[in-house]
């Protein structure tokens, strides 16, 4: 890790940049949007006591459609995860998720998900992958795709070796609780008491890319360098510890940053799950942005974004709680 910054803590940087920022148009701009979390319950907050405002988490997404819409060059807008809380009243989840993929759809072109562990503490995959339009074969929520030739999208699945979302018996339910019960001992997997350093991923409520999803993603990476194709890395768990919390990182982000090290092509990874948000850059020059949380902005505020793709940068537009930021990296 070379620099960067988490919550509110802001080190600007410019390692592996660009001289001038100025004057370019950018090739292509997306939306951004992170944890909405939506649940018609009153406000709460999470177990460490940050407030959590579930209903006005919708307006925050409205807001962003709206702009979205308004700036009229988004080509399409991703959704970092957790569309629905964990809290939403279970018999609520199918009409909850409806409703917020609703909104989504109100913008004027293609929507991309992925799935977050609140997702799946209401739907099993079966369910919710067809609500959110994910293109799927066995319950898979990974998938890719190119805006225009120069770039390509990854949206990885971070629960596809995990305890939530798979029936009981699943082969990749019965691996994540194997890894939990080896890596943590505690009674509640949610827990990360005694769990020491980079251990303190080893939460239920994250997971992991199982074996067949990096043998995907290693032979996407290599068409991509085929064809000179720069790679914009998404997935709901945070892939870089440099500046996220330990406890919200993928179990095997190790594994994964190791296949994306392969290859030159991978420029930008964009996560959600981290509520505060934070942004480092790798060993390898890899900017890491996580997007501060929807669900958490105090009501009559935003945190949501649009990026602006250039052959050397990415730039986000941030509003509000969400941070703008520079990411330029050697084309
Ligand atoms: N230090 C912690 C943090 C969390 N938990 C458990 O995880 C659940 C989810 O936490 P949120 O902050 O996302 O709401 C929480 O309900 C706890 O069960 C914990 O045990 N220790
Ligand atoms: O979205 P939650 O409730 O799973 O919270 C995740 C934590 O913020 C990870 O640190």
């Amino acid at each position: 890790m070379l620099f960067g910054w988490k919550g509110t803590t802001h080190i600007m940087a410019s390692a592996n940049g660009v001289a001038s920022l100025q004057g370019k148009r950018p090739l292509f701009s997306f939306g951004a949007i992170a944890d909405v979390q939506y649940a018609d319950i009153p406000d709460g907050h999470s177990f460490i006591g940050i407030p959590r405002y579930y209903r006005h988490s919708l307006l925050v997404l409205q807001r962003a459609v709206q702009k979205w819409n308004n700036h009229q060059k988004i080509k399409f807008v991703m959704n970092f995860g957790d569309i629905v809380d964990g809290h939403c009243p279970k018999d609520q989840s199918i009409d909850v998720v409806k409703e917020v993929v609703n909104e989504f759809e109100k913008f004027n072109g293609p929507v991309y998900h992925m799935i977050g562990n609140h997702c799946l503490y209401n739907l099993p995959r079966d369910k919710l992958l067809p609500l959110l339009n994910i293109p799927s074969i066995d319950g898979r929520a990974y998938y890719d795709f190119s805006p225009i030739p120069e770039y390509r999208f990854v949206v990885l699945d971070g629960y596809d070796i995990s305890a939530i979302g798979w029936p009981q018996d699943h082969p990749n339910t019965l691996e994540a609780l194997k890894i939990l019960r080896e890596k943590n001992p505690n009674t509640e997997k949610n827990s990360p008491d005694g769990l020491v350093g980079m251990d303190r991923r080893f939460l239920m409520y994250n997971g992991a890319v199982g074996k067949e999803q990096l043998e995907w993603l290693d032979g996407v990476l290599q068409d991509a360098t085929k064809l000179k194709q720069k790679v914009v890395v998404c997935c709901h768990l945070p892939l870089d510890p440099g500046f996220t919390s330990r406890e919200a990182i993928l179990w095997n982000y190790d594994e994964v940053m190791d296949v994306i090290h392969c290859y030159n092509c991978v420029k930008v990874c964009l996560a959600g799950h981290d509520h505060q948000g934070g942004h480092s850059v790798d060993s390898h020059g890899i900017h890491h942005r996580v997007l501060e949380a929807a669900l958490e902005c105090p009501p009559g505020t935003d945190a949501f974004g649009y990026i602006d793709v250039y052959e050397n940068r990415l730039s986000l537009v941030g509003t509000d709680q969400l941070q703008s930021t520079d990411m330029c990296f050697n084309p």
